[in-house]
């Protein structure tokens, strides 16, 4: 089960999503102590940073109990150009003053990409204790994006990793998507979350968009085989473009 969620602008679906995330984390703070959330790259930093930025503007939000962490990250020094962390530095935690020594969980950069996956779960156990694919880490929030051929994370159409049960972060050095080299949440993560929404824009996402939500064929996708524990099923926000067919 999906729910879909339209805007007729992307800075209009940031907002509608600055207002789900901050719904959760507020829910997540009273319940817990701290909200965790896996944020993605791609597009998703700058719509989910217009979102939060206009948000704030109107009554500050409070961010100290705010855990972010990557639901993949492209395997780059972390002031590279690729790097999904320096995007949501400069669209989210710099505009917003947010500690990224405190608040953000970067993924640090090797040459040995399996030895990046393998440190990222150690931060992961640092952050939620100890966790392994029996019982992964329950995130309170996964943000996810989804390109053009429908793949998300980085986990791509065809792709051996979308039968990876085993591991919570998986390295791939054959991304079909440069670069090459990338680390990634695998879908028992997904499927473990709270809650996990997909943002999504433009007019080349409209047919996978189509696809997954009207014809039946999520299973095509690596989109379509996310799922998560929420009984409400998994939010889609997306812009008028993106929705254009369904
Ligand atoms: O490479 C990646 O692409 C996807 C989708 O990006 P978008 O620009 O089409 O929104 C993204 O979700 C993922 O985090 C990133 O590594």
């Amino acid at each position: 089960m999906t729910q879909v969620e339209t805007a007729p602008t992307v800075p209009e679906v940031g907002l509608k999503l600055a207002k789900y995330i901050t719904a959760i984390a507020d829910k997540a703070i009273a319940a817990r102590g701290k909200f965790t959330v896996a944020v993605s790259g791609g597009s998703l930093p700058k719509t989910l940073g217009s979102g939060l930025l206009h948000m704030n503007e109107e009554s500050k939000i409070d961010f100290s109990k705010w855990q972010f962490l990557y639901a993949d990250e492209r395997s780059v020094p972390l002031d590279h150009a690729d790097s999904n962390h320096l995007e949501c530095k400069t669209q989210i935690y710099d505009p917003l003053s947010i500690s990224c020594a405190d608040n953000v969980h970067a993924i640090d950069y090797s040459e040995d990409v399996e030895e990046v996956a393998a440190k990222y779960e150690k931060t992961l156990a640092s952050v939620f204790g100890a966790c392994d694919a029996p019982q992964p880490p329950v995130f309170d929030l996964v943000l996810l994006g989804m390109g053009p051929d429908g793949h998300t994370l980085s986990l791509f159409p065809g792709h051996a990793l979308l039968e990876e049960r085993t591991k919570l972060v998986a390295s791939l050095a054959d991304s079909p998507k440069p670069p090459s080299k990338r680390v990634t949440l695998t879908y028992p993560v997904c499927e473990a979350a709270r809650n996990v929404a997909f943002v999504t824009s433009g007019a080349a996402k409209a047919d996978v968009v189509y696809n997954i939500h009207k014809e039946g064929n999520s299973n095509n996708y690596p989109s379509g085989l996310v799922k998560c524990a929420n009984e409400d099923g998994v939010m889609w926000f997306l812009d008028a473009t993106a929705a254009g067919k369904l």
